[in-house]
């Protein structure tokens, strides 16, 4: 169980603007690891995110290889997004919970620290940080083989980004591969939680390797994204 992109090259053509948003891009997320992606704004990590989980827009010409082997599931950016807007959260677990019948919606709102009260409410009704957290136990409800996870933590507090992330990594540990879009470098390097860091810059691969390596790496373009975190 695997994803990996072999020299993915994405031409996006709007009609009122055209680029080339990755470039010949390799990457792998092997099974029972967490691979992290990370990367200023409009770098190209969602791009990464939408060709691994065929999501790519109708605007975007692919060349180069997609790779999956396994079943793959994501959790979007906008939380809400993993949802439909007209039934409650807990209808739309409950139902992913008898469909796919691994995890009981109660195991998975407590590893994504979901609360209890919000999943009464429609989508729109939770806060962002509710909904982001409804997205992680919809996606783990499904579990698949491969989990595309694009900035899981970005609305929760220190404390509640730990909790997630802790559930992430035993997820990892549990046999799935995972890609997870992030900012929070300051977690990864005190957690240890990321076994491989991938860091793209204007759609192209800069560098790759564990968080004790880039920290130290030669070019200063990658040492800024950890300037201001040490090593555990
Ligand atoms: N659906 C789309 N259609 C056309 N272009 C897009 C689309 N989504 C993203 N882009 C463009 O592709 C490039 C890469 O964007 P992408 O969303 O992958 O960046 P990102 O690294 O995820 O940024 P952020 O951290 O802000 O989410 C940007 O120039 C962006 O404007």
């Amino acid at each position: 169980m695997s994803a990996e992109l072999r020299s993915l090259t994405v031409y996006v053509d709007t009609g009122r603007w055209a680029d080339t948003v990755l470039t010949e891009v390799d990457l792998y997320v092997p099974a029972g690891q967490i691979t992290a992606l990370i990367g200023g704004p409009g770098e190209g990590k969602t791009m990464i995110a939408y060709a691994l989980t065929g999501r790519l827009p109708d605007s975007a010409q692919a060349t180069g290889d997609i790779l999956i082997d396994g079943t793959v599931g994501y959790i979007p950016q906008e939380g809400i997004d993993a949802f439909a807007p007209d039934d409650t959260v807990f209808a739309q677990l409950d139902d992913l919970e008898q469909r796919h019948r691994s995890w009981t919606v109660t195991q998975a709102c407590a590893a994504a620290h979901y609360p209890p009260d919000a999943r009464k409410l429609l989508p729109r009704n939770n806060s962002a940080g509710q909904i982001q957290r409804a997205a992680v136990a919809a996606a783990l409800l499904r579990s698949p083989d491969v989990l595309i996870a694009d900035g899981p933590t970005s609305s929760l507090d220190q404390g509640t980004a730990l909790g997630v992330w802790t559930s992430l990594r035993e997820y990892a540990d549990s046999g799935a591969a995972l890609l997870v879009i992030t900012h929070d470098i300051p977690l990864l390097m005190a957690t240890g939680y990321a076994d491989n860091v991938v860091v793209i810059e204007k759609g192209r691969i800069l560098a790759a390797g564990t968080t004790s390596e880039l920290s130290t790496a030669h070019d200063p373009r990658v040492r800024t994204y950890f300037r201001n975190s040490r090593p555990d």
